[in-house]
């Protein structure tokens, strides 16, 4: 029976070079993410052992090397390749992400972005 179990990264901080206007690719500023990836944990549970589940920090791992190797525009642009490398590295079947740019806005708390991703299912 399909699980709803999650596992969850929440304010991690990425910093990277990131936006639209010509003074912002000279400068690094922070992004900052919540995920959300479904799959099934019960293995892990049953067995006690990692590799039966999400490992929520090699995960961070390797958002946080996406950011230090890549530079894009736009927060749509991280997001869309930041889920795209999760869904194709890791057993994960679902994945919800929040992306925010801290800052970029002055008078907002915060600005960003909310997707969410499936893998493929081959026929
Ligand atoms: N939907 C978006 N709007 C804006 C973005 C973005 O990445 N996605 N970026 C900018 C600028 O880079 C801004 O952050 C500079 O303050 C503007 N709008």
């Amino acid at each position: 029976m399909p699980t709803r179990d999650i596992v969850f990264i929440e304010g991690l901080v990425l910093e990277t070079v990131v936006g639209v206007y010509a003074w912002e690719k000279r400068i690094h500023q922070r992004l900052v993410m919540d995920l959300e990836m479904s799959t099934d944990i019960r293995q892990a549970a049953q067995h006690d052992d990692l590799e039966g589940t999400l490992n929520y920090a090699a995960i961070s791992e390797a958002l946080l090397e996406f950011c230090h190797t890549h530079r894009f525009e736009l927060i749509e642009t991280y997001a869309e390749r930041m889920c795209a490398l999760l869904l194709a590295q890791f057993d994960i079947h679902h994945v919800k992400m929040t992306l925010r740019k801290p800052g970029a806005v002055p008078q907002a708390t915060s600005v960003g972005i909310k997707i969410e991703r499936s893998r493929e299912v081959s026929a």
